[in-house]
């Protein structure tokens, strides 16, 4: 069974799909993914450097800040970034910071001068350059690592939720910032969802990673998440119509967290895959 599966899939390196039946599966098993990481990144390197996203992912850490989470992580050592951010004061509703320090930051004990949030004082040009710098500076002393393949920060973890166009952090379909190769941090200011002005990781960035997780739910997802992971979709024509299908970790490993919903267009695979199958 799993060999005709196979046939039918070409799998990916280290990619794993996990899908799970309930919200609060989901929730456990993130908690759980994110505490294994930084376990091993703060014995391997003395730090965990994480870069958080906005959406629907933020209501999936609550895990994190309950027990045996909150009493056993070594939280001194976690480094808080955002793989993108909205150009919005940090208590605007649309605050990408806002979400995630009432979800998940204001509930865990993270050093505030660990949590490296993006300017909301500048112009966006000035934010995302205000933001690699930073980055420079803390890759210099290796509080975050560097990939030795690409010379990008190579962040211990990236978390990100998928849009339902497919667009990962704030890069969006067919958009130029898709194509940046040098720059680690850049600035749109025509997002195709308001609003128009945001801050995000590049693609090198965000595939230089050690380990990228990125989070789905819902069937409005269902379809791109098919584009995104499956090898026998027709589609898209080009790669940069859906960016969650350029993620690709050059030398780490990314996970799929979907649930039901959002997995359900996956034909081939889901036959195959129960919770937790690699392919
Ligand atoms: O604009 C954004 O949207 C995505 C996905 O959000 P969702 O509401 O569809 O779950 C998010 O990952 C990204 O960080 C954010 O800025």
């Amino acid at each position: 069974m799993e060999r005709e599966i196979s046939a039918l899939y070409e799998p990916k390196r280290n990619n794993e799909i996990r899908i799970f039946e309930s919200s609060d599966e989901m929730s456990t098993d993130l908690a759980e993914y994110i505490s294994q990481v930084s376990e091993i990144s703060v014995k391997e390197r003395g730090y965990f450097a994480i870069a958080l996203s906005g959406g629907s992912l933020v209501s999936f850490l609550g895990k994190l800040c309950e027990a045996p989470y909150n009493k056993t992580l070594d939280w001194s050592k976690w480094y808080i970034f955002w793989s993108d951010e909205r150009a919005v004061a940090k208590n605007h509703a649309e605050s990408n910071y806002k979400l995630t320090k009432e979800g998940f930051l204001s509930k865990v004990p993270i050093l505030n001068g660990h949590v490296y949030s993006i300017n909301d004082n500048a112009t966006v040009e000035d934010a995302a350059t205000d933001y690699e710098f930073v980055i420079r500076q803390l890759v210099k002393v290796r509080t975050i690592g560097v990939s030795e393949s690409t010379d990008c920060p190579k962040f211990d973890l990236i978390l990100l939720d998928m849009g339902s166009d497919g667009h990962v952090a704030s890069l969006f379909c067919n958009h130029p910032a898709l194509e940046l190769k040098d720059d680690w941090v850049t600035y749109i200011t025509d997002s195709p969802q308001p609003p128009p002005e945001r801050i995000t990781f590049t693609l090198p960035v965000i595939n230089s990673a050690s380990n990228i997780a990125i989070v789905a739910t819902g069937d409005n997802k269902s379809e791109s998440v098919h584009l995104a992971i499956s090898d026998n979709a027709d589609g898209p024509d080009s790669p940069s119509s859906l960016p969650a299908r350029m993620v690709q970790p050059t030398d780490g490993k990314l996970v799929w967290f979907l649930d039901k919903a959002a997995a359900s267009s996956l034909e081939a695979e889901k036959d195959a895959f129960e919770q937790h199958r690699e392919y």
